[in-house]
C-alpha cells in the first residue's frame, strides 16, 4: 500500500464515524450551510490579489512536522492581507495535523474564498464541507473514478461550491474532465511516491482546456518560478510548506510577494 492508498483506507473509516457522529440534517442546520460562496474565479483573476492559494498545513506525510505553533486565524489573516486570492486549509487530521475547527476559524475570520483541503471521498464530506464554510473544495482524481468526479462536483455544484480538480498527469486529466470542475490544479508532487517537480505543470498545461481555471499546485518557493508560470498560463499558484516552515508564515507570504 502507497500513502495515497493507506489515507484512503483511514478517511473511509473516518467518514462512517463522522456520519454516525453528525447527521446530514445537522449539517443543513449550521450556521454556515445556506451562506453565499465566494467565487473563486473573481478572486483569482482579481487585478489586486496575487494569484496565491496560500495553505494553512501544520505537517505532511512527506515532511513530517512542518509547524505546530502557527494558529489559523492569525496567519489566514496575514495570507489574506498579503494578497492571497484564496486560502486552502487541510482538514484532514490523521496524516495532515488539521481540523474541521480550522476550516471555521479560517471562514470565520476572512472575506476570501477558503478551499478545504481534504481527500474527498464521499457526498457527506462535500455536504459537510458546506457546513463547515468552505467556498471550493478539491476533488483529487488519482482517488476518484470518472463517475465518482462527476458524483461529487455535480453535488458540490448545487450547493454552489466551486470545484478543484487537481491531476498528475495526462491521464488522469483526459478522463477527469468534467463541466462542472472550475479548474483545474496539476500538482508538482507525485502523491504516490512524495517525488515533485514543477515541470510537470509545464507539461500539462496545453492539454487543459481554456474553459477551467488554470493552477499549480505545490513546491513552490520563489517569485521567478511564478512569473514564468503566469506566461505559459497559470492564474492560480497554490503554496504551503514555502510558508508554513517559517516561524511566521504570514510574514513570510508578505515578504515573498514583494519578489512579484
Ligand atoms: O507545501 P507545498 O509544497 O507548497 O504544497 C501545497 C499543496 O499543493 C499540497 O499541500 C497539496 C497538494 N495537493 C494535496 C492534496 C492533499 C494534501 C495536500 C496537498
Amino acid at each position: 500500500m502507497n500513502i495515497l492508498d493507506k489515507i484512503v483506507a483511514h478517511k473511509k473509516r473516518e467518514v462512517d464515524r463522522d456520519k454516525r457522529e453528525t447527521t446530514y440534517i445537522e449539517l443543513e442546520e449550521s450556521e454556515y450551510f445556506h451562506r453565499e460562496t465566494y467565487s473563486f474565479r473573481d478572486f483569482l483573476l482579481a487585478e489586486d490579489r496575487t494569484g496565491i492559494i496560500a495553505e494553512f498545513k501544520r505537517k505532511s506525510p512527506s515532511k513530517g512536522i512542518i509547524n505546530d505553533e502557527a494558529l489559523v486565524k492569525e496567519v489566514t489573516k496575514q495570507y489574506a492581507d498579503a494578497g492571497a486570492s484564496a486560502l486552502s486549509v487541510l482538514t484532514d487530521r490523521n496524516f495532515f495535523g488539521g481540523r474541521k475547527l480550522d476550516l471555521k476559524r479560517a471562514r470565520r475570520a476572512n472575506t476570501i474564498p477558503v478551499l478545504r483541503k481534504d481527500f474527498m471521498i464521499d457526498e457527506y464530506q462535500i455536504v459537510e464541507a458546506k457546513a463547515l464554510g468552505a467556498d471550493i473544495i478539491l476533488l483529487i482524481a488519482a482517488i476518484l473514478t470518472p463517475a465518482e468526479i462527476k458524483n461529487l462536483a455535480a453535488l458540490a455544484k448545487s450547493l454552489e461550491l466551486n470545484v478543484l480538480l487537481e491531476v498528475h498527469n495526462l491521464e488522469e486529466l483526459e478522463r477527469s474532465i468534467d463541466t462542472n470542475l472550475d479548474a483545474i490544479g496539476v500538482n508538482n508532487r507525485n502523491l504516490a511516491d512524495f517525488t515533485v517537480s514543477v515541470q510537470n505543470s509545464y507539461d500539462l498545461v496545453e492539454h487543459i482546456p481554456s474553459e477551467f481555471l488554470k493552477i499549480s499546485e505545490s513546491a513552490i518557493s520563489d517569485t521567478q518560478t511564478i512569473k514564468d508560470l503566469k506566461k505559459v498560463g497559470f492564474q492560480g499558484f497554490l503554496i504551503g510548506e514555502n510558508f508554513m516552515k517559517q516561524a511566521d508564515p504570514g510574514k513570510a507570504m508578505q515578504e515573498f510577494v514583494k519578489g512579484l
